[in-house]
């Protein structure tokens, strides 16, 4: 596990964008496992500019996102499929058809999941694969619970991921109750790992998660046991180590 300190969010997202900007250079086809919430939006930011400035070609870069939530049609612009797209397919140029997200509309749990699974496995495994944290520790919508769930699946989303997506959504009522995500065997196959917290809210999760035990009660600290997983955080998300 390697640490690195960002002075502030903007620092964070430069350097996360330095980390993924340097696989697509090395690797033109590369798999890039993305993520939702508004800790990677500025990384994302950062992609397009060196996009746009010709430092980057995404033209064979293929992608798998970590979750979606179930019943939310892609043209919800609450859908993770939205976000995705608003936040950085529709401003770069990348091959659609090489962009997933779990079908939050496909009724058969077990159908979605393996499909998911099907999709990662026939790209070849992740290359990097980028993570948020949320505030309970879970990664991607892997929630604690008693155990480490291997592969795509479908999850009762907690009370606490659900007050702390709320504010995307008109009212609480609206945030959707469960969500498709990959596993933490998905997660963890990835050649490497690269997680992105901003913020003092985070700073107590962030010292539990990697400085406390291995539990699936708290689903972001299997991370420990990854061979090649990089932390970056502002100074704020890393106050507590
Ligand atoms: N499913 C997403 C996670 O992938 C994300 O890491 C988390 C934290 O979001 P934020 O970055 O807004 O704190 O929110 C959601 O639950």
């Amino acid at each position: 596990m390697r640490i690195l300190k960002a002075k502030d969010y903007k620092e964070m997202s430069e350097m996360a964008a330095d980390i993924i900007g340097a696989q697509v250079l090395l690797k033109p086809d590369a798999v890039l496992g993305l993520a939702t919430g508004s800790t990677p939006i500025g990384t994302y930011e950062e992609l397009v500019k060196r996009y746009e400035s010709g430092r980057l070609d995404f033209r064979k870069i293929k992608t798998v996102n970590l979750d979606e939530y179930r019943g939310l049609t892609k043209d919800n612009d609450q859908s993770y499929y939205y976000f995705m797209h608003s936040h950085l397919f529709d401003h770069i140029n990348i091959d659609k058809a090489n962009t997933n997200v779990p079908d939050g509309m496909e009724p058969d749990a077990i159908k979605a999941g393996e499909d998911y699974e099907n999709i990662i496995s026939n790209f070849g495994g992740i290359d990097l694969q980028l993570l948020g944290l949320g505030n309970n520790g879970h990664i991607g919508f892997n929630e604690p619970c008693d155990e480490f769930i291997d592969k795509t699946h479908v999850v009762d989303l907690t009370q606490s991921t659900i007050e702390a997506n709320k504010r995307f959504f008109a009212s609480i009522d609206e945030v959707p109750k469960q969500a498709y995500t990959m596993g933490i065997g998905s997660i963890m196959r990835a050649k490497r790992v690269l997680m992105l917290v901003s913020g003092k809210g985070k700073a107590q999760i962030v010292k539990d998660a990697f400085f406390g035990p291995v539990t699936p009660n708290v689903p972001a600290s299997i991370l420990q046991l990854h061979n090649d997983f990089i932390l970056i955080g502002d100074a704020e998300a890393l106050s507590c180590l």
